[in-house]
């Protein structure tokens, strides 16, 4: 059971409320100033990744009357729970296990009595053995050829993980290409199947449930292209693998259940890369790099669970995220890896936070009255810079932002780097610092400006400053490191799950759209007109009728 305490009602949250109006009215320019060991006091270093918080708006007694306030709320009992495998999904009547998922150290981890250690590990073996086949090409096709192309079709949870390793990791990829379809919008099939060969082609369907629409829209689309394109019923056993936790579904649809790697209830779909989910991973970057991501996840685990709240870098980023949230009443929250490869980071996460965060009843059913998930988003720097860190630097939204770099490229071309890290350690420093208004005047009268001149313009070149931002620095993005870094955000999502005392781990709001598309879908048959809605619904629908 998880402990269940209204967090606005704890002793430190009321400390925290009036420690807020004396913080908020600092400015973190002048608490840098005040205290030369800033950065040493708050920033951590977790292997090769270097986490500095100093540039938010906390002091100490900030951060320890957070600490308190984990405390207070049962944090430290509530990972206790989750690792010990106790059914804290309690609205789907689950545990949580995606870290046995990477349990590298195999200590028992037991669900209704029975260690589910032999069952992940006999996938891991036998996703290990299927990678070997394909990526030496002893796997062949129908008509006897290696396979080159691997599409993985699923969606959510089914795809995004798998995307977004992929591609953060591209630098590890062997020959294989690696195409994902996700849109049940036939365009993202169809233009797939453009590139690729029946007889070369190798689909993941890649579904937890084996029921999701989108999912089994596509893979029945990729299978008749198979058929149509010369391959026959017994050959698709040589070309179609399902990821899945549904054997019977699997079976129906016609895939050889020797070709099924399982997995169970207890993974949501938002923490399944590290399943037989991560196949596609483990034949882009072969297994042994899969098992390093696998690694780091580990690693990372250990020191979420071990780790004193003061030094667990999940624990702590989730705390500066709910002071923010909470307190300064900030709604959303940028990601912005500084690495090309990293470019769907910010998109996994969104599902990742705002699928686990994005509740409003807390765990007794109540509705809440406090703030709970951020809203998730970010795209790579530079290119953000370059669009959108206008409104984050003069805009009138507070906006914690988490900066991420690598010290080191996988294409250390010329000065690039260098480029990009510039404009990485100048991005927070401008953020903080900001510009007065008696720097820019300075600056317009060095320009040669007169008084008039300079007195219309200097109000439009002020940056206030005291924006926050943690710097995520990592040495490389290897696959161990990734893997840390990817758990090092889901246990920040869990820690404020359990704060806000939501539950992170169900997904109702995802259900009533589905159903009403369910419903809707045998209405557009026929050219007769819909008066079964409210009156936008229905005009809608009647239009599309005459214009399709
Ligand atoms: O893996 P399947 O079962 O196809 O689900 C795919 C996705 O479906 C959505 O509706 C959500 O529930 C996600 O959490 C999930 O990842």
């Amino acid at each position: 059971m998880l402990p269940s305490t209204d967090f606005t009602s704890t002793q430190s949250y009321k400390y925290l409320t009036d420690h807020y109006i004396n913080v908020a009215s600092k400015n973190l320019k002048d608490l840098f100033d005040a205290d030369v060991q800033r950065f040493e006091k708050f920033s951590l270093q977790f292997e090769d990744i270097l986490l500095d918080y100093s540039k938010n708006r906390i002091d100490e007694e900030t951060l320890a009357l957070l600490i308190q306030l984990a405390r207070e709320c049962g944090v430290n009992d509530a990972i206790t729970a989750m690792f010990s495998g106790q059914e804290i999904n309690v609205t789907e009547g689950r545990p949580v296990l995606h870290v046995a998922l990477r349990n590298r150290s195999n200590t028992p981890i037991l669900v209704d009595g029975k260690d589910v250690m032999p069952d992940v590990n006999r996938v891991l073996d036998q996703m290990k053995a299927f990678s070997e086949a394909i990526i030496s090409g002893s796997w062949t096709g129908y008509t006897g050829k290696a396979i080159t192309d691997v599409v993985n079709i699923g969606i959510g949870g089914s795809d995004l993980g798998p995307v977004m390793v992929t591609e953060a990791l591209k630098a590890y990829k062997n020959h294989l290409n690696l195409h994902f379809v996700s849109n049940v919008d036939a365009t993202h099939i169809v233009e797939t199947l453009k590139t690729v060969d029946p007889e070369t082609t190798l689909f993941l369907i890649a579904s937890k449930t084996f029921t999701t629409q989108e999912t089994m829209g596509n893979a029945h689309s990729a299978r008749d292209w198979f058929i149509a394109n010369g391959g026959k019923d017994e050959d698709v056993a040589k070309h179609f693998a399902a990821l899945s936790t549904n054997s019977e579904g699997v079976a129906k649809f016609g895939i050889d259940t020797k070709n099924m790697f399982e997995f169970w209830d207890w993974v949501g779909g938002r923490y399944s890369l590290w399943s037989a989910i991560g196949l596609s991973i483990s034949l882009s970057i072969g297994f042994d790099n899969f098992i390093e991501l696998l690694d780091g996840a580990h690693a990372m685990d250990n020191h979420f669970k071990s780790t004193e709240l003061e030094e667990n870098i999940p624990a702590i980023l989730a705390l500066v995220g709910i002071w923010y949230n909470n307190f300064f009443e900030s709604e959303t929250q940028a990601i912005l890896p500084y690495d090309q490869y990293m470019h769907r980071f910010a998109a996994y996460f969104q599902q990742g936070d705002m699928e686990s965060n994005g509740k409003h009843v807390d765990r007794t059913g109540k509705h809440v009255d406090y703030s709970t998930g951020p809203i998730i988003w970010g795209e790579p720097g530079t290119n953000g810079q370059h669009a959108f860190y206008q409104l984050i630097h003069q805009g009138t939204k507070l906006i914690p932002c988490d900066f991420i770099a690598p010290a080191q490229s996988h294409n250390p071309l010329g000065e690039h780097h260098p480029m990009l890290l510039s404009n990485f350690f100048a991005q927070t420093e401008a953020l903080m610092n900001g510009k007065t208004e008696e720097v820019v005047i300075e600056e317009l009268k060095k320009a040669g400006k007169s008084e008039e001149e300079i007195a219309k313009i200097a109000p439009f070149k002020v940056f206030e400053g005291n924006r926050p931002t943690n710097s995520i620095l990592v040495k490389l993005i290897t696959p161990r490191a990734l893997g840390s870094l990817i758990a090092m955000y889901e246990h920040k999502i869990f820690v404020q799950g359990i704060i806000w005392n939501i539950y992170s781990f169900d997904q109702w709001g995802v259900e009533l759209g589905k159903q009403l598309a369910g419903k809707i879908l045998p209405e557009l048959k026929g050219n007769e007109p819909v008066n079964s809605h409210d009156s936008s619904t229905n005009g809608l629908i009647n239009q599309y009728k005459t214009w399709r």
